[in-house]
């Protein structure tokens, strides 16, 4: 265990005040314990101290001007972290939290998980410290064009492609392919989560959503067991939550909570995802108007939430979905659904669970499907809509979610089969660290000390 105390004392002198990546970091160095101690290769090639260090990061200035004229000005970051399986993929975060130690601790889950995914993609991610709440949409434009005045040098279809995530969807999206069409001249896909309208995939909106249930149903199949009849709860209500919801209905379980910045919305009969797409992904406004179309629900603000935990989790449910943000699942939490008699928590977050609930997750060996696995159908089609673009085709909806549905399988298979081949079978979070590293770890050995 020396390696995990000496790397995470490295990274705090090195990386100061990063506790989020140090987070993520710990969480992949314990599952490796078996393998690394077996292997003489890893440790001559340096793999752990090459793996934690980004090949590239990049910060800069984004000055914008406002509707009133007042100028701001915020960071934007893109880490390009590991280009060994193909070029930098992952998303771009626009969150008032944003912060190094955040888009690094993305970046570094993101490495594995496109690894899990079997395609060619590397590992990166990406945002800014912008707050886009009551935002009108000219600022929202004028911001997303400075963030690209710095960017476009440094992205392209096959070095480094950005996508979505916490602020950042097919609005926004539009906005910096606009202006790196106008600074580069190229029309090609240097982006994922484009409109349908130009170039964007059939199934991308819905695929990490989707991709979280897929995954958590094949958990449960491999128990004899599915999702139908299953009372859900589901945290978030952005494109995550929103489609996990949809895919809940679809696979005839019901979701009964979801949750913004705000507050926790609860509905007994369960939630009405119309409604929930209609006031997010149209009008943007909070989960409490819900109120006003179904008075039998209940809005629980975060003021009244309880100090250790959140509201979501302390509702009785057979499975849980966090989909809104990292830790935001605690260990009252996890100790909550465990004596509610919860048995599945399948993350469609990055990072949602603290690693002190993780513990407990997986000491009550209920199925648990950790973030870099259960929800990277949504990065998996980024690089279907990539594939489509280079050929300039487009697929139909059925032919992309069959393919998402295969990945996620995969995935399981995957994880699964490793946690097995390591004697702790069910340990998912172990067999998906382990199979994803192989996969990096080997193709830095054959690519040389670069
Ligand atoms: N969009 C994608 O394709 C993927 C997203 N993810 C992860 O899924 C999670 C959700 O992302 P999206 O749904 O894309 O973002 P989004 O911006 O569409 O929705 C985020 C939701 O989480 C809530 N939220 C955000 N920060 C919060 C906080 N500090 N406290 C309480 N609620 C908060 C927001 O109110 C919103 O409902 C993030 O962890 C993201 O990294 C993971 C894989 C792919
Ligand atoms: O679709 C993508 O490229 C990135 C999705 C993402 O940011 C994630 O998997 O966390």
């Amino acid at each position: 265990m020396n390696y995990i105390h000496d790397t995470i004392a490295h990274l705090k002198q090195t990386s100061p005040a990063q506790c989020e990546f140090y987070q993520a970091v710990e969480e992949v160095l314990e599952s490796l314990e078996p393998i690394l101690e077996n292997s003489a290769d890893y440790q001559k090639n340096a793999i752990i101290q090459r793996l934690v260090e980004p090949e590239r990061q990049i910060m800069f200035r984004v000055p914008w001007v406002d509707d009133d004229g007042n100028i701001h000005v915020n960071k934007g970051y893109r880490i390009e972290f590991n280009s060994s399986l193909g070029p930098y993929k992952g998303g771009l975060r626009f969150h008032q939290s944003v912060n190094a130690s955040i888009i690094k601790f993305l970046g570094f889950e993101q490495i594995f998980k496109n690894a899990l995914t079997g395609l060619p993609i590397g590992g990166g991610k990406g945002g800014a410290n912008f707050d886009p709440k009551g935002r009108s949409d000219s600022e929202i434009m004028r911001f997303c064009q400075s963030f690209i005045n710095e960017l476009y040098r440094h992205i392209g279809p096959t070095t480094d492609v950005p996508a979505g995530d916490i602020g950042v969807g097919a609005r926004e999206i539009g906005y910096m392919f606009g202006q790196y069409k106008r600074l580069t001249g190229r029309y090609d896909g240097a982006f994922t989560g484009k409109s349908l309208l130009w170039g964007g995939s059939l199934a991308r909106k819905e695929a990490t959503g989707y991709g979280a249930v897929y995954f958590a149903n094949y958990m449960l199949q491999d128990n004899d067991d599915s999702l139908k009849g299953k009372r859900c709860l589901v945290s978030g209500a952005g494109n995550v939550a929103i489609y996990a919801m949809e895919k809940l209905y679809q696979l005839e379980a019901t979701p009964i909570t979801c949750s913004d910045s705000s507050g926790t919305l609860y509905h007994e009969s369960g939630i009405d995802v119309a409604l929930v797409k209609k006031l997010k992904e149209g009008a943007r406004e909070s989960l409490a108007v819900y109120l006003e179309t179904h008075s039998d629900a209940k809005y629980i603000a975060c003021a009244d939430y309880p100090s250790d935990g959140h509201a979501v989790w302390r509702f009785v449910a057979d499975a849980a979905f966090p989909c809104a943000t990292q830790n935001e699942l605690t260990e009252a939490d996890a100790r909550t659904l465990i004596s509610n008699g919860c048995i599945l928590v399948c993350e469609g977050a990055n990072m949602p669970s603290t690693k002190e609930a993780v513990d407990v997750l997986l000491a009550a060996k209920i199925a648990y499907g950790p973030g870099k696995a259960a929800n990277a159908g949504g990065v998996a089609t980024s690089q279907l809509e990539m594939a489509q673009n280079a050929s300039m085709q487009m697929w139909t909806f059925e032919e992309v979610d069959t393919k998402l549905q295969q990945i996620m399988k995969n995935i399981f298979d995957t994880a699964s089969n490793t946690a097995a081949e390591f004697d702790q079978p069910g340990n998912l979070v172990l067999g998906a660290n382990i199979a994803a590293f192989r996969r990096v770890a080997d193709a830095m050995i054959e690519q040389g000390i670069v």
